[in-house]
């Protein structure tokens, strides 16, 4: 006879509003309390919603794997991004997903990664030697604009002109409107903004598609329109729009996230800048090739350690489609399923002193990652795992050897970053760093 399974122990919190404010507020405290009081299986309400939040590295594996089917992304997805961002890679399900993800192969190639890191080189060089004159230096919004202008070049092929501006700004409307509590467009509030501002991109990439198609252009979008499988399908322009707003999305505020996080951690481990600098000089050239990416090794622990530390997403949803349960729990029909990269990513069981800033831990010899697959999850896992992962940590690693190659990065004695883990990981200060020059003789 089968055992009956367990009821998830949790609580609702607030009336109407949940654990709302909370979760928003600093998520990471909530998980320690909960998980302090009911182990690691347990519920929250969101508003209205019941949340099952699973907080180990094999309730990971069992709901991004989700061997059984249980999840859809779509729906778990939809209820914050379904008019702002509808039908992006992430949005998508089961066969139509896997169709749309081999399409989406061709802007993700080596040879295509290849090009965008030559694109990026010269932007990053010369934006990042402006900073430095700055005054009042805030790293968090240096970062977003340059992220934003290497978008417009890398994914849709616009020079910085004022339409690139325009389309920056729409986009801008719309990432913040998927962070706003009331989903609701009125009187010119921040969500109807976000509507707008997807409106003025639907047409501004509708009215260029057949001429994309034409072109020899090499940007993200260019390839989205002439991706074709091995059975000669390729994307409708519904697609074509849906996908290239989603992707400049993922990307944008994902890698301001995580640079960030980077380089607060570096400049509070000056050590790890000198090594890092080590690494630059053995390259010995003024730009950091596509095929030197695998020997920046440093700066890949580095990388690997802040996104470990403070992953941009904490938790990642699911909507469970059927009954299921998870060790010996009931999971219901329509319970929105969490797990937390955040929360698994300082688990004293995987990882060594897991509030210290140790990149090594990520090297050959110790690989704490390796401990379990699913313990490292800050680009999720299994059929929707980060199809930009590459992009992201060369981006990153783009970044790290012009900022490291002139400047020596600190921050004010005594200085710890204020920091707001969700909907996406953000130094509420907006980072004030120090950039010293470094004097070569
Ligand atoms: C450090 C930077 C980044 C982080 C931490 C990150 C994180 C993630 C995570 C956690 C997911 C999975 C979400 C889920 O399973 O529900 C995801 C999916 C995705 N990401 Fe990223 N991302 C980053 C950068 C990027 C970049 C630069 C791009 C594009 C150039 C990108 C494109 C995507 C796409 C298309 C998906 C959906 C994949 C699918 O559903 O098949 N991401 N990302």
């Amino acid at each position: 006879m089968t055992a009956a399974l367990k009821t998830i122990p949790g609580e609702k919190g607030l009336p109407v509003i949940g654990h709302t404010m909370r979760f928003i507020r600093n998520c990471n405290n909530l998980f320690d309390e909960m998980h302090e009081k009911y182990g690691p299986i347990y519920y929250n309400h969101y508003l209205a919603t019941k949340a099952v939040h699973i907080m180990s590295p094999e309730g990971n594996e069992f709901v991004l794997l989700d061997r059984d089917k249980n999840f859809s992304s779509r729906k778990a997805w939809n209820r914050s991004l379904k008019h702002l961002f509808p039908n992006g890679l992430m949005l998508r399900d089961g066969d139509e997903h896997r169709h749309h993800r081999r399409l989406m192969g061709a802007p993700f190639k080596a040879s295509a990664l290849e090009r965008y890191v030559d694109d990026m080189n010269p932007d990053i060089a010369s934006t990042v030697a402006g900073w430095g004159l700055q005054k009042d230096f805030r790293f968090y919004v240096a970062i977003k604009k340059l992220t934003l202008n290497l978008a417009a070049s890398t994914f849709i092929g616009q020079s910085l002109s004022r339409e690139s501006e325009r389309v920056n700004r729409a986009f801008v409307d719309m990432v913040e409107a998927s962070m706003v509590l009331v989903r609701y467009p009125m009187l010119g509030n921040r969500y109807q903004r976000g509507l707008e501002g997807r409106a003025y991109l639907v047409d501004y990439f509708g009215s260029r598609i057949a001429a994309k198609k034409d072109s020899d252009d090499t940007d993200m979008f260019a390839e989205i329109c002439r991706a074709e499988g091995d059975d000669g399908s390729s994307f409708s322009n519904q697609d074509i729009i849906d996908h290239i707003i989603f992707l400049m999305m993922a990307a944008h505020d994902t890698t301001t996230s995580s640079l960030s996080s980077v380089c607060y951690a570096l400049a509070k481990n000056p050590e790890w800048q000198d090594r890092i600098r080590s690494d630059i000089e053995a390259l010995g050239s003024s730009t950091l090739d596509y095929s030197q990416m695998a020997e920046f090794e440093t700066a890949e622990l580095v990388f690997k350690e802040a996104l470990r530390m403070y992953p941009p997403l904490p938790t990642i949803p699911r909507l469970a489609i059927k009954a299921c349960e998870f060790n010996g729990f009931q999971i219901d029909k329509g319970d929105q399923v969490f797990v937390s990269p955040y929360f698994t990513h300082r688990l004293p069981a995987i990882w060594t002193e897991p509030n210290k800033f140790d990149p090594q831990r990520f090297s050959k010899e110790r690989a704490e990652d390796r401990i379990h697959k699913h313990a490292w999850i800050p680009f999720g896992g299994g059929a929707h795992k980060c199809l930009g992962l590459r992009f992201a940590d060369f981006q990153v690693k783009l970044v790290l050897f012009h900022l490291l190659k002139n400047y020596q990065i600190s921050v004010k004695p005594g200085y710890e970053m204020p920091y707001q883990p969700a909907p996406i990981g953000k130094p509420i200060d907006l980072l004030p760093l120090t950039l010293t020059p470094i004097i070569k003789t």
